[in-house]
């Protein structure tokens, strides 16, 4: 979506599980590019296939079919020391921050853990100063914060940690899945402020896993919108929010609360397609179409 190479690129990757009549398409035919310094929204409602998209990325799973890039090379021929220096430079940021974080050790230790195995050569004191440092970074008083443990922290404070975290090891990109989701809703904007300042300090490249694509409006120079495992329209956010072509972009639109609006007004048009709209997205046999310069809708086989 942007015309420099991407760091990461999915090429029509598929995710299977299961078989015969009981098998899930989680991914089909998914394709994307993740640029340095810019954001890329997936947005779908659950089980849309968001999740596996990001554990493909993080190599939790095998793509079934096609394959991924990262800065132009198959992963799939990758050896090991490509792989490791692969792992680095992708990290992730988790929905939970307190079940990503281990009860048992301090905010410290979270963060001396990926700088011991990353940089090696710094000493102790310097691997102090480094955690203080990725702190500020993350907007967090390291003198508060460094001695203590994540249950005595906001899962705000949670949040920017596993942020820290992933920067720890001077990522390239990282995948961001549904972050603020679990996170009260005064702390959300903080969070999306520290993911885009970070993105543009160290031109990262971002993918922003969401159901909410209200952020995603907030956050994303691109956006991705996931159907039934499909990738159904994409391109500049302001253009697929501000002018949706496929009947399931309108409906993520209109789910979203209007304060105008009763949900006793909402208009049955669009809620009757649903069932329809469902049914007709599996279809793999879909044409692409492209509206303006940058958006990308798959027209629906009739
Ligand atoms: N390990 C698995 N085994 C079998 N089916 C799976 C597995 N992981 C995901 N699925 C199925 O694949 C589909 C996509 O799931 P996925 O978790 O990727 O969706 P999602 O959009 O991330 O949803 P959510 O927002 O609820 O996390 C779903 O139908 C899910 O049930």
């Amino acid at each position: 979506m942007s015309g420099a190479s991407p760091i990461l690129a999915l090429e029509r990757v598929s995710k299977v599980f299961g078989r015969g009549d009981s098998a899930v398409y989680a991914a089909r035919s998914v394709s994307f590019g993740l640029h340095a310094g810019r954001t890329l929204a997936l947005v779908g409602e659950s089980g849309s296939g968001k999740t596996t998209a990001a554990r493909l990325i993080m190599r939790e799973y095998t793509p079934d079919d096609g394959q991924i890039l990262f800065r132009g090379e198959p992963l799939g021929k990758a050896g090991r020391k490509a792989l490791k220096a692969y792992r680095s430079a992708v990290q992730m940021v988790f929905q939970d921050p307190f079940s990503s974080l281990n009860p048992a050790h301090t905010i410290r230790y979270h963060l001396e853990r990926p700088l011991r195995l990353h940089q090696p050569e710094l000493s102790g004191p310097g691997r102090k100063a480094a955690v203080e440092e990725l702190l500020a970074r993350v907007k967090l008083d390291p003198k508060l914060v460094m001695p203590k443990f994540p249950h005595e922290l906001s899962g705000g404070q949670r949040q920017r940690i596993s942020i820290a975290r992933a920067l720890a090891v001077n990522p390239q990109v990282i995948v961001a899945d549904e972050p603020t989701s679990m996170l009260d809703v005064s702390v959300r904007l903080g969070i999306l402020n520290l993911l885009n300042a970070m993105k543009a300090e160290e031109q990262l490249a971002l993918l922003y896993i969401t159901h909410d694509i209200a952020t995603a409006r907030y956050v994303a120079e691109d956006i991705m919108v996931m159907y039934a495992g499909q990738i159904v329209e994409w391109g500049a956010t302001d253009s697929v929010l501000g002018n949706p072509q496929h009947p399931y972009t309108r409906l993520l639109l209109a789910a979203v609360p209007d304060p105008d609006r009763r949900f006793d007004q909402s208009a049955p048009d669009e809620l009757s397609q649903v069932d329809d709209i469902r049914r007709r997205s599996a279809l793999p046999q879909d044409e692409t179409r492209q509206f303006g310069d940058n958006h990308f809708v798959r027209v629906l086989a009739e």
